[in-house]
């Protein structure tokens, strides 16, 4: 709190205020993105689930704490269709330019539980304070050490300075030995050019065994990036940027239809500063398939107050710049690219913690953003608890929602036993929209206006309607049927 407090106090916080939009309800915006990732069928994707898992930043095998069964309780009781699978680098790429087709193998396994399901899977080359082996007590040198996580031992350099244990994490961040690690893989240092590329390459190795699976539609390039000596604009706008584009030119001399997400450095940025990340170009024919993925943690909640008193008051505010933050980089600098919140979350039994997952979900269907909330990973943070019990997530997350859509969103709506869909057609999508609904609001047979049900499943609760072969603009209405 301390250090993305002083970074923001001298990151240009104000800048922030300058672009805080007019006065409305708290964080509202107005702006909702018009491009999507869109299915094989061409159906655009509202994407809503969790990173899964934080336990796998430090396994040994490189996979999560999360089973199969897991998955079908989490499918059962809240309807998700999307996950963000957290991959490691120090997995891909044990040895210098030697990838480990066996850990591919275990998260192609993975990805099959979700495809049995019908989920689509976005792949996190996850990184926190960059490395298990920023620590002499790295595990066997293989970067699953106890700290950090992400890159290899082999890429890890920090000339001997020193780390020192700290209380907070996040103050990791900032020890001389892990700011020269960073300092060394953006080449700031000038002595490993090497590493970026190598980063790079391994992108590719991963969208080699990925390009054929309909399943993973996107690549999320790095986890909150930070620049070491390097912050906000000389960041983000020079190495970071060069990064991504660099991965997004590998990824396509493999793979020419998965979406690449690029998002901003995380310290100033998941709290609402303005991003200062550059345009990304995607040399594929077609649409650009180029997506934002910026992550959400206001500051006051951290505070303790939870989502209440001046601790809301400021959250809002946060909320307010993220907001205006998002839509210039995903509209100005991207050219109009789908937007997924890779990453929110907060302790759910914080006071106005229901309010605020609402606030955030809200704001979300507004802007068309897709949502993998953080994480699944067992505690008063995720959906349940160790021993099983159930957060306020579960209820929160099992709402009516479309899931894919034969067309543009331009708005939708749910209560617990109603949900409205307005969508622009697009004749060359011929398979239906597909709908979630949840069955204490959905019982049994349902009424739907605007548009012909092609098929109701109550055990996977999808309905699918098509609409009239002749209509533009579709408002579809599905209600309990009388
Ligand atoms: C100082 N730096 C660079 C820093 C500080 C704090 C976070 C953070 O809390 N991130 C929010 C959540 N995201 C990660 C996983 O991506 C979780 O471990 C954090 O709770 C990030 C970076």
């Amino acid at each position: 709190l301390v250090l993305a407090g002083s970074l923001i106090a001298g990151g240009g916080i104000a800048a922030a205020q300058s672009s805080v939009p007019p006065s409305g309800s708290a964080g509202s915006s107005d702006w909702t993105s018009t491009s999507y990732l869109t299915d094989k069928d061409g159906r655009s994707l509202i994407l809503r689930g969790f990173n899964t898992a934080s336990s796998a930043k430090s396994a040994p095998d490189g996979m999560p704490a999360f089973t199969e069964a897991d998955l079908d309780r989490e499918h059962a009781a809240m309807g998700t269709n999307f996950v963000r699978f957290l991959i490691s680098w120090r997995s891909v790429e044990p040895e210098p330019g030697k990838y480990d087709q066996a850990y591919l193998d275990r998260v192609e396994q993975r990805v099959g539980w979700y495809a049995e399901r019908g989920y689509k899977v976005m792949l996190d080359m996850h990184q926190d304070v960059y490395s298990g082996a920023i620590m002499a007590d790295d595990t066997a040198g293989t970067g699953a050490g106890p700290i950090g996580n992400g890159a290899p031992a082999w890429a890890t350099f920090t000339d001997g300075l020193p780390v020192e244990k700290q209380d907070q994490w996040e103050l990791y961040y900032i020890q001389p030995g892990v700011m020269r690690a960073f300092d060394n893989f953006w080449n700031t240092t000038g002595k490993h050019p090497e590493l970026v590329e190598h980063y790079v390459n391994a992108w590719r190795a991963v969208a080699e065994r990925f390009a054929a699976n309909e399943t993973v539609v996107a690549y999320d390039l790095m986890n909150e990036p930070w620049g070491g000596s390097l912050q906000f604009g000389a960041f983000e706008a020079g190495p970071l940027t060069d990064l991504y584009q660099r991965s997004t030119n590998a990824i396509r001399t493999v793979d020419q239809d998965s979406w690449v997400c690029v998002a901003p450095q995380a310290v100033g940025v998941n709290q609402g500063i303005p991003s200062a990340l550059g345009k990304i170009t995607d040399p594929r024919a077609g649409e650009q398939r180029i997506a934002y993925c910026p992550h959400l943690y206001p500051l006051p909640l951290d505070l303790g107050d939870g989502y209440s008193g001046v601790s809301k008051t400021l959250t809002d505010a946060t909320m307010q710049t993220w907001l205006a933050s998002i839509e210039q980089v995903a509209t100005d600098v991207l050219g109009g690219a789908p937007v997924i919140l890779g990453e929110f979350g907060l302790d759910t039994t914080l006071p106005g913690a229901q309010e605020y997952l609402d606030r955030v979900y809200t704001a979300a269907r507004e802007m068309g953003a897709g949502v993998s909330y953080w994480s699944s990973d067992p505690g008063t943070w995720g959906p349940y608890l160790a021993d099983g019990t159930p957060t306020i997530l579960v209820n929160t997350m099992n709402k009516a929602y479309p899931r894919a859509v034969a067309g543009t969103p331009l708005s939708w709506s749910s209560s617990v036993d109603r949900l409205e869909l307005t969508y622009r057609t697009d004749p060359a999508v011929t398979a239906p929209t597909e709908i979630y609904l949840p069955a204490a609001g959905f019982p049994g047979d349902v009424a739907v206006q605007g548009a012909d049900v092609v098929g109701w499943d109550q055990d996977s609760r999808l309905l699918t309607v098509r609409s009239a072969a002749d209509a533009a603009e579709v408002t579809v209405t599905v209600t309990p049927a009388a």
